[in-house]
Protein backbone atom coordinates (compact mmCIF):
# COMPACT_ATOMS: atom_id res chain seq x y z
CA UNK A 1 0.00 0.00 0.00
CA UNK A 2 1.15 3.41 -0.51
CA UNK A 3 1.73 5.89 2.36
CA UNK A 4 -2.21 7.86 1.03
CA UNK A 5 -4.12 4.74 1.03
CA UNK A 6 -2.19 3.99 4.57
CA UNK A 7 -3.27 7.32 5.49
CA UNK A 8 -6.55 7.03 4.04
CA UNK A 9 -7.26 3.83 5.96
CA UNK A 10 -6.09 5.27 9.17
CA UNK A 11 -8.08 7.95 8.89
CA UNK A 12 -11.20 6.23 8.01
CA UNK A 13 -11.08 4.17 11.12
CA UNK A 14 -10.26 7.35 13.57
CA UNK A 15 -13.55 8.57 12.41
CA UNK A 16 -15.07 5.35 12.69
CA UNK A 17 -16.02 5.49 8.86
CA UNK A 18 -14.54 2.07 8.39
CA UNK A 19 -17.11 -0.33 10.51
CA UNK A 20 -17.38 -4.00 11.25
CA UNK A 21 -20.47 -5.75 11.96
CA UNK A 22 -22.92 -6.40 10.03
CA UNK A 23 -24.75 -4.11 7.53
CA UNK A 24 -27.07 -3.80 4.67
CA UNK A 25 -26.09 -2.31 1.73
CA UNK A 26 -28.18 -0.20 -1.19
CA UNK A 27 -27.48 -3.17 -3.70
CA UNK A 28 -29.89 -5.57 -0.98
CA UNK A 29 -26.46 -7.04 0.36
CA UNK A 30 -25.69 -8.10 3.76
CA UNK A 31 -21.76 -7.06 4.55
CA UNK A 32 -20.01 -7.82 7.56
CA UNK A 33 -18.11 -3.99 7.40
CA UNK A 34 -19.07 -0.93 5.75
CA UNK A 35 -17.87 2.56 4.66
CA UNK A 36 -19.57 5.42 5.80
CA UNK A 37 -18.25 8.70 4.43
CA UNK A 38 -20.83 10.63 5.77
CA UNK A 39 -18.45 10.54 9.08
CA UNK A 40 -15.42 12.45 7.68
CA UNK A 41 -17.05 14.90 9.35
CA UNK A 42 -14.86 17.49 10.34
CA UNK A 43 -12.55 20.53 8.33
CA UNK A 44 -9.36 18.56 8.56
CA UNK A 45 -10.77 15.06 7.65
CA UNK A 46 -12.33 16.73 4.49
CA UNK A 47 -8.64 19.01 3.68
CA UNK A 48 -7.20 15.56 4.29
CA UNK A 49 -9.31 13.86 1.73
CA UNK A 50 -9.23 16.16 -0.75
CA UNK A 51 -5.41 15.67 -0.52
CA UNK A 52 -6.07 11.74 -0.81
CA UNK A 53 -8.52 12.15 -3.67
CA UNK A 54 -6.33 14.80 -5.80
CA UNK A 55 -2.61 13.01 -5.52
CA UNK A 56 -4.83 10.04 -6.88
CA UNK A 57 -6.07 12.30 -9.88
CA UNK A 58 -2.55 13.56 -10.62
CA UNK A 59 -0.88 10.17 -10.33
CA UNK A 60 -3.94 8.20 -12.76
CA UNK A 61 -2.84 11.20 -15.00
CA UNK A 62 -7.16 11.37 -16.16
CA UNK A 63 -7.80 13.98 -18.63
CA UNK A 64 -11.01 16.12 -17.19
CA UNK A 65 -12.74 19.65 -17.55
CA UNK A 66 -14.84 19.40 -14.83
CA UNK A 67 -15.41 17.29 -11.66
CA UNK A 68 -18.83 15.86 -10.66
CA UNK A 69 -19.63 14.97 -6.92
CA UNK A 70 -23.00 12.89 -6.71
CA UNK A 71 -25.70 13.87 -4.13
CA UNK A 72 -25.07 13.27 -1.24
CA UNK A 73 -21.78 11.99 -0.20
CA UNK A 74 -20.15 12.96 -3.33
CA UNK A 75 -20.71 16.55 -2.74
CA UNK A 76 -18.81 17.39 -0.17
CA UNK A 77 -15.56 14.99 -1.27
CA UNK A 78 -15.89 16.78 -5.12
CA UNK A 79 -15.75 20.12 -3.33
CA UNK A 80 -12.51 18.88 -1.01
CA UNK A 81 -10.95 17.68 -4.14
CA UNK A 82 -11.55 20.47 -6.21
CA UNK A 83 -9.60 22.69 -3.35
CA UNK A 84 -7.14 20.39 -3.22
CA UNK A 85 -6.49 20.27 -6.79
CA UNK A 86 -5.89 24.49 -6.66
CA UNK A 87 -4.09 24.24 -3.55
CA UNK A 88 -1.88 21.77 -4.14
CA UNK A 89 -1.59 21.24 -7.62
CA UNK A 90 -2.16 24.39 -9.13
CA UNK A 91 -5.31 23.70 -10.93
CA UNK A 92 -8.36 25.40 -11.16
CA UNK A 93 -10.73 22.96 -11.90
CA UNK A 94 -14.83 23.96 -12.43
CA UNK A 95 -16.96 21.50 -10.33
CA UNK A 96 -20.57 20.48 -10.28
CA UNK A 97 -22.94 18.42 -8.10
CA UNK A 98 -26.69 17.15 -8.77
CA UNK A 99 -29.59 17.25 -6.08
CA UNK A 100 -31.37 13.78 -5.77
CA UNK A 101 -34.89 15.41 -6.47
CA UNK A 102 -35.36 18.42 -8.70
CA UNK A 103 -35.72 21.80 -7.58
CA UNK A 104 -39.07 23.25 -9.22
CA UNK A 105 -38.67 26.62 -8.36
CA UNK A 106 -35.93 29.41 -8.62
CA UNK A 107 -33.14 28.04 -11.14
CA UNK A 108 -34.88 24.94 -11.04
CA UNK A 109 -32.95 21.65 -12.15
CA UNK A 110 -30.86 19.13 -10.64
CA UNK A 111 -27.64 20.31 -11.32
CA UNK A 112 -25.93 23.05 -9.40
CA UNK A 113 -22.09 24.16 -9.79
CA UNK A 114 -20.54 24.27 -13.19
CA UNK A 115 -22.43 23.98 -16.50
CA UNK A 116 -21.15 19.59 -17.13
CA UNK A 117 -19.54 20.81 -20.45
CA UNK A 118 -16.67 18.37 -21.76
CA UNK A 119 -15.01 15.82 -20.36
CA UNK A 120 -16.57 14.52 -16.49
CA UNK A 121 -14.93 12.76 -13.94
CA UNK A 122 -17.05 11.72 -10.89
CA UNK A 123 -15.90 12.14 -7.39
CA UNK A 124 -17.77 9.37 -5.37
CA UNK A 125 -17.11 7.78 -1.97
CA UNK A 126 -17.87 3.92 -2.36
CA UNK A 127 -18.91 1.81 -5.46
CA UNK A 128 -20.52 -1.77 -4.74
CA UNK A 129 -22.31 -2.69 -7.54
CA UNK A 130 -22.18 0.30 -9.57
CA UNK A 131 -25.77 1.56 -9.87
CA UNK A 132 -25.12 4.76 -8.43
CA UNK A 133 -22.53 5.72 -10.90
CA UNK A 134 -24.37 4.40 -13.80
CA UNK A 135 -27.46 6.60 -13.35
CA UNK A 136 -24.88 9.59 -12.55
CA UNK A 137 -23.31 8.95 -15.96
CA UNK A 138 -27.00 8.81 -17.69
CA UNK A 139 -27.38 12.36 -16.01
CA UNK A 140 -23.84 13.42 -17.85
CA UNK A 141 -25.01 11.97 -21.00
CA UNK A 142 -28.60 13.59 -20.99
CA UNK A 143 -26.39 16.94 -20.34
CA UNK A 144 -24.62 16.73 -23.26
CA UNK A 145 -21.34 15.76 -21.45
CA UNK A 146 -18.94 12.85 -22.00
CA UNK A 147 -18.14 10.51 -18.96
CA UNK A 148 -14.49 11.18 -18.47
CA UNK A 149 -13.94 8.29 -15.25
CA UNK A 150 -14.53 7.77 -11.53
CA UNK A 151 -12.28 8.20 -8.51
CA UNK A 152 -13.90 6.80 -5.52
CA UNK A 153 -12.18 6.11 -2.09
CA UNK A 154 -13.25 2.53 -1.93
CA UNK A 155 -13.73 0.03 -4.49
CA UNK A 156 -15.31 -3.10 -2.66
CA UNK A 157 -14.19 -5.20 -5.77
CA UNK A 158 -17.51 -7.07 -5.92
CA UNK A 159 -19.72 -8.50 -9.04
CA UNK A 160 -21.66 -5.83 -10.48
CA UNK A 161 -25.34 -7.09 -12.16
CA UNK A 162 -23.06 -9.96 -14.08
CA UNK A 163 -20.04 -11.75 -13.29
CA UNK A 164 -17.77 -9.02 -13.64
CA UNK A 165 -17.24 -6.47 -11.43
CA UNK A 166 -18.76 -3.43 -11.00
CA UNK A 167 -15.80 -1.88 -11.98
CA UNK A 168 -15.24 -3.93 -15.04
CA UNK A 169 -18.41 -3.32 -16.07
CA UNK A 170 -18.48 0.64 -16.04
CA UNK A 171 -15.50 0.49 -17.26
CA UNK A 172 -16.15 -1.89 -20.68
CA UNK A 173 -19.55 0.13 -21.26
CA UNK A 174 -18.71 3.39 -20.74
CA UNK A 175 -15.04 3.27 -22.14
CA UNK A 176 -13.23 5.37 -18.49
CA UNK A 177 -11.73 4.46 -15.64
CA UNK A 178 -12.60 4.06 -12.41
CA UNK A 179 -9.97 4.94 -9.97
CA UNK A 180 -9.88 4.16 -6.44
CA UNK A 181 -7.85 5.03 -3.43
CA UNK A 182 -8.22 1.64 -1.72
CA UNK A 183 -9.91 -1.71 -2.62
CA UNK A 184 -11.37 -4.34 -0.18
CA UNK A 185 -8.13 -6.32 -0.48
CA UNK A 186 -6.58 -3.13 1.37
CA UNK A 187 -9.02 -3.82 3.65
CA UNK A 188 -8.45 -7.73 4.33
CA UNK A 189 -4.61 -6.40 4.78
CA UNK A 190 -5.63 -4.03 7.45
CA UNK A 191 -7.56 -6.87 9.04
CA UNK A 192 -4.95 -8.93 8.64
CA UNK A 193 -2.36 -7.12 10.57
CA UNK A 194 -4.89 -5.95 13.18
CA UNK A 195 -4.62 -9.03 15.84
CA UNK A 196 -7.75 -7.81 17.95
CA UNK A 197 -9.86 -7.63 14.49
CA UNK A 198 -8.65 -11.08 13.59
CA UNK A 199 -9.44 -12.69 16.76
CA UNK A 200 -12.95 -10.72 16.61
CA UNK A 201 -13.81 -13.13 13.57
CA UNK A 202 -13.94 -9.83 11.17
CA UNK A 203 -11.28 -11.45 8.88
CA UNK A 204 -13.25 -14.75 8.12
CA UNK A 205 -16.88 -12.99 7.95
CA UNK A 206 -14.32 -10.64 5.20
CA UNK A 207 -13.50 -13.36 3.71
CA UNK A 208 -16.45 -15.14 3.40
CA UNK A 209 -17.96 -12.34 2.03
CA UNK A 210 -15.36 -11.84 -0.83
CA UNK A 211 -16.14 -15.64 -1.63
CA UNK A 212 -19.97 -14.88 -2.26
CA UNK A 213 -19.82 -11.55 -3.98
CA UNK A 214 -15.91 -10.50 -4.46
CA UNK A 215 -14.00 -10.70 -7.87
CA UNK A 216 -10.42 -10.55 -8.21
CA UNK A 217 -8.31 -7.68 -7.27
CA UNK A 218 -8.79 -4.89 -9.71
CA UNK A 219 -6.66 -2.45 -7.89
O1 LIG B 1 -22.36 0.85 -6.28
P1 LIG B 1 -23.72 0.90 -5.64
O2 LIG B 1 -24.30 -0.48 -5.40
O3 LIG B 1 -24.66 1.84 -6.31
O4 LIG B 1 -23.56 1.44 -4.14
C1 LIG B 1 -22.67 2.42 -3.68
C2 LIG B 1 -23.31 3.76 -3.55
O5 LIG B 1 -24.34 3.72 -2.58
C3 LIG B 1 -24.21 4.83 -1.71
O6 LIG B 1 -24.87 5.96 -2.16
P2 LIG B 1 -26.38 6.29 -1.85
O7 LIG B 1 -27.12 6.25 -3.13
O8 LIG B 1 -26.90 5.44 -0.75
O9 LIG B 1 -26.36 7.81 -1.48
P3 LIG B 1 -25.80 8.75 -0.35
O10 LIG B 1 -24.56 9.33 -0.97
O11 LIG B 1 -26.89 9.71 -0.23
O12 LIG B 1 -25.52 7.97 0.92
C4 LIG B 1 -22.73 5.13 -1.72
O13 LIG B 1 -22.51 6.49 -1.41
C5 LIG B 1 -22.32 4.80 -3.11
O14 LIG B 1 -22.40 5.92 -3.92
O1 LIG C 1 -23.16 -0.54 -1.14
C1 LIG C 1 -23.51 0.38 -0.38
O2 LIG C 1 -24.68 0.76 -0.25
C2 LIG C 1 -22.48 1.01 0.48
C3 LIG C 1 -21.39 0.31 0.96
C4 LIG C 1 -20.48 0.96 1.79
O3 LIG C 1 -19.47 0.38 2.27
N1 LIG C 1 -20.70 2.27 2.09
C5 LIG C 1 -21.77 2.95 1.60
O4 LIG C 1 -21.94 4.15 1.89
N2 LIG C 1 -22.65 2.31 0.81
Amino acid sequence: MKRYQEDFIALAREHNVLKFGEFTLKSGRTSPYFFNAGAFATGAALAALGRYYAQCIVEAGVEFDVLLGPAYKGIPLATATAIALSDHHGRDVPFAYNRKEAKAHGEGGVLVGAPLDGRVLVIDDVMTAGTAVTEVIGLIEQSGARFAGVVIGLDRQERGQGVLSAVQEIELTHGAPVISLIGMSDIIEYVEQDGDLAQDGVLAAMRNYRTKYGVQCTN
